[in-house]
């Protein structure tokens, strides 16, 4: 009742703390900062990570919605020229602002002038890059795994070893190790050990996103144990000043990262339905 027939509802958030934020970015769109992770959030997880690809319907939701909010992010541990590439964000009608911060922030990418800027390779990225296969061989749960080449860092995954989690378990001490012997850490994820340099971290890049552009709320959706450092800096933007900047905090998918799961004011099943919800929020608005 009272809503047009054609605009598909929004579901509510389940808690205060997010309806709050939902409530604050319909009453002033022009004032939100979307904030969006790019693998498991806008794009299906899939076995080999060269295949990911934005879910149908991506871009063109975000388009639909660029117009009617003060700025969209995409915020990710991939390369930024890679999640460009991957998510179709090129040269897309409507998108003529879009922002990619790619390497957990450390790089960036804009749509207005097509490039992106990084910063100069850390010294340990290519001492990892000469031992990691070495290392890697001298342990059984090897087998399957694979190492992806992210200029800036390295990652390990273990999605196709015969037992995921199991490699998981066993590479994580070593490769905490090699990282540390050369000035890196690692990043664990959905069945990845990334080793790249410290420093950088989602919340840290929302957290200056945010300033930069002055937003008065902010919407952030992610899928993974990298996304936990932008909710801790929402759930942080939420207390400080006067009235705090409301956000709300999307999970997408649950089963893989409880962690994440247990933080979010709403739960959308997977890319499907968070690209579903950004197409309604733009209807809506
Ligand atoms: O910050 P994100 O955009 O979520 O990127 C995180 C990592 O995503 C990629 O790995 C994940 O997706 C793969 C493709 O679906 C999947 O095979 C893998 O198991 C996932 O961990 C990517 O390959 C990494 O470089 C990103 O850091």
């Amino acid at each position: 009742m009272g809503s047009h027939p054609h605009t598909p509802s929004l579901p509510t958030p389940t808690t205060p703390a997010g309806q709050e934020g939902l409530a604050a970015l319909l009453a002033r769109p022009d004032r939100a900062v979307i904030a969006l992770d790019f693998d498991g959030t806008l794009a299906d997880i899939v076995p080999d990570p060269e295949q990911a690809r934005a879910h149908p319907g991506t871009v063109e939701a975000l388009a639909a919605l660029a117009p009617r909010v003060a700025s969209i992010a995409v915020i990710t541990g991939r390369p930024a020229g890679v999640a460009v590439r991957y998510g179709g964000f090129a040269g897309v009608a409507g998108l003529d602002h879009l922002v990619v911060l790619g390497h957990y922030g450390a790089e960036r990418w804009e749509a207005v002038s097509g490039t992106v800027r990084a910063p100069a390779p850390h010294p340990g990225v290519a001492a990892v890059r000469a031992e990691l296969p070495g290392m890697l061989d001298r342990f059984d749960s090897w087998r399957g795994t694979w190492i992806e080449e992210k200029g800036q860092a390295l990652a390990v995954h273990t999605r196709r070893a015969e037992n995921p989690q199991a490699a998981f378990e066993a590479l994580r001490g070593p490769l905490g190790e090699l990282a540390a012997r050369h000035g890196l850490i690692v990043e664990p994820g959905r069945l990845v050990l990334e080793l790249r340099p410290s420093g950088m971290d989602k919340g840290v890049a929302l957290t200056e996103y945010v300033r930069e552009t002055g937003a008065g709320s902010v919407l952030y959706a992610g899928d993974d144990l990298g996304d936990l450092a932008a909710y801790a800096a929402v759930e942080k933007l939420r207390t400080e000043g006067p009235h705090g900047t409301p956000g709300l905090l999307i999970c997408s998918g649950e089963a893989e990262v409880p962690e994440l799961a247990a933080r979010a004011d709403l739960l959308l099943p997977g890319p499907e339905a968070v690209v579903g919800f950004l197409s309604a929020l733009a209807q809506r608005l």
